[in-house]
């Protein structure tokens, strides 16, 4: 199993998910720089959290234009698995991989906090054998407010694209408390605010995070 990790100019979180990945759950992890081609015969693509250009204009509107994005959104529309978290999320929404917009937190705060999410919604590469698991994992972010006009929220709902909701109410203001959603052919794109590589050792405080990368890591190989 190969997993292709991007990492953009202000990503940050970039090797926490390789070292997830490779050494906690023994997969083969490589990093792609944003400016390269996506390599051949990647069995699923992560977008890591982060400050990708700085946050300039919004959260994830620049690195939507990296030169990796071509290939990305190419490989999603082909069926094979792509993850974004926290900034790799506001990035496939801002390259209309996901559907919806992160606006600033309603507090107008960062946030930086264990939050719990239920998983819920169709079955993804991320989250097979998961619906109705609840995971303790951390948020950390200035923009994650998930917002969608109404027609679309119910479509999302309907469709099983809503995939992680916050438990006992968002630290954001998201929309429905919508932590994470899904789309493509196969629900191959999925997109969360929080953060599960920074959950996936016991000793960070909990290991509910490494659920989400086994599924995956599982569906891939
Ligand atoms: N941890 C992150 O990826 C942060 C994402 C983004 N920079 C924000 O503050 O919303």
């Amino acid at each position: 199993m190969k997993i292709g990790v991007v990492s953009f100019p202000g990503s940050n979180c970039d090797h926490d998910l390789y070292h997830v990945v490779k050494h906690v759950c023994g997969a083969d992890a490589q990093y792609v720089w944003h400016k390269d081609r996506l390599p051949a015969g990647l069995d699923a693509v992560m977008l890591p959290g982060g400050f990708s250009y700085g946050d300039y204009l919004r959260c994830g509107a620049l690195a939507r234009f990296s030169p990796v994005m071509e290939d990305v959104v190419g490989y999603a529309r082909g069926g094979g698995p792509v993850v974004g978290i926290c900034n790799g999320f506001q990035i496939l929404c801002e390259a209309g991989l996901l559907p919806g917009a992160l606006l600033r937190n309603a507090s107008l705060h960062f946030v930086c906090q264990d939050v719990l999410i239920e998983v819920q919604g169709a079955e993804t590469p991320f989250t097979a054998g998961l619906r109705g698991e609840r995971l303790r994992v951390p948020v950390a972010h200035g923009d994650g407010n998930f917002f969608a006009d109404d027609a679309t929220l119910d479509r999302l709902e309907g469709e099983g694209q809503v995939v992680f909701r916050y438990v006992g109410g968002a630290p954001n203001g998201s929309a429905r408390d919508i932590a994470g959603v899904a789309a493509g052919p196969r629900m191959n794109v999925v997109g969360l605010m929080p953060h599960p590589e920074r959950a996936s050792e016991a000793i960070l405080g909990s290991a509910d995070g490494k659920k989400l990368f086994e599924s995956l890591l599982g569906a891939a190989g």
